[in-house]
């Protein structure tokens, strides 16, 4: 059987991801030409590789189209309703740091914990007339955090596919979930973080997709153990 292992084939992931093979002693080469989509370890047969975008890789761990993956965790958890039963996070790589948080308008001064946003959420109809609006695409992790761990259920999530810190000054949200490494969006936009706001500490990682079949494969074992050695 050849196991598959998904890496990014582009963005801001990509180097990072090969450079961490390479060091696992496990060297990437394209399959055919620099643009190609398929790629091999060298040295080694039965281990393919795919080059995908970040989010279809967790999209293909989450339905074992592939064995392996390195994509961000926000990915993961968000593509995937019950993440840790379907994946296993192997090896958290220390690069694609972003961290997903609440943020409301600076100007919300009285707002600082997601306890204060409660009750601004719990008046929000009765003085507006509509309740509370947050922009992002991390729509499951907005929900969980809210509803599950904070117990507010008076809101509204409008989808936001770009640009979301954009949204309270455009009036097409109240307040924002989204990922920040930096913060300098957040502040451009005038955006500041609640101080329980931070729904996940995100980052590259290694992810298996638990599948039968890895039980006693010990090539599963030694990727794992190569990528962790190449790490310390
Ligand atoms: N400043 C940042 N902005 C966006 N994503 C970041 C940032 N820093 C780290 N990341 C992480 O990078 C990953 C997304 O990477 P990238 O944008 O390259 O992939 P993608 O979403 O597949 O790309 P695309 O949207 O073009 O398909 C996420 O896991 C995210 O947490
Ligand atoms: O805290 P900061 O360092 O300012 O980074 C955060 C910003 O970076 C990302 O957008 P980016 O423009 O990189 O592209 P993307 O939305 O296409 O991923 C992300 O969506 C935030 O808007």
């Amino acid at each position: 059987m050849t196991l598959t292992i998904a890496l990014p084939s582009k963005g801001r992931m990509k180097d990072d991801a090969s450079a961490i093979f390479a060091r696992a002693g496990m060297k990437i080469a394209a399959v055919g030409n620099e643009r190609s989509y398929r790629g091999r370890v060298e040295g080694v047969d039965d281990i393919e590789i795919a080059f995908l975008s970040a989010s279809e890789i967790s999209r293909e761990i989450g339905n074992g189209g592939v064995d392996f993956g390195v994509t961000g965790e926000d990915l993961v958890r968000e593509g995937l309703a019950d993440a840790d039963a379907r994946v296993e996070f192997c090896a958290r790589l220390g690069f694609g740091h972003a961290d997903v948080v609440v943020a409301v308008p600076e100007i919300w001064l009285d707002v600082d914990t997601m306890a204060d946003l409660g009750d601004v959420a719990a008046d929000f109809r009765a003085r507006h007339g509509r309740r509370l609006a947050i922009a992002t695409k991390y729509w499951r992790l907005t929900q969980q955090f809210f509803s599950a761990q904070h117990g507010i259920q008076l809101y509204r999530i409008v989808e936001s596919l770009g640009a979301t810190e954009g949204a309270p000054a455009s009036g097409s949200a109240d307040i924002i979930v989204d990922i920040t490494s930096t913060g300098s969006t957040l502040k451009a936009n005038h955006l500041k973080i609640l101080s329980d706001g931070i729904i996940l500490k995100s980052e590259a990682c290694l992810v298996r997709a638990r599948k039968p079949e890895h039980e006693g494969d010990p090539r599963v074992a030694e990727i794992i153990a190569r990528v962790q050695a190449a790490l310390s």
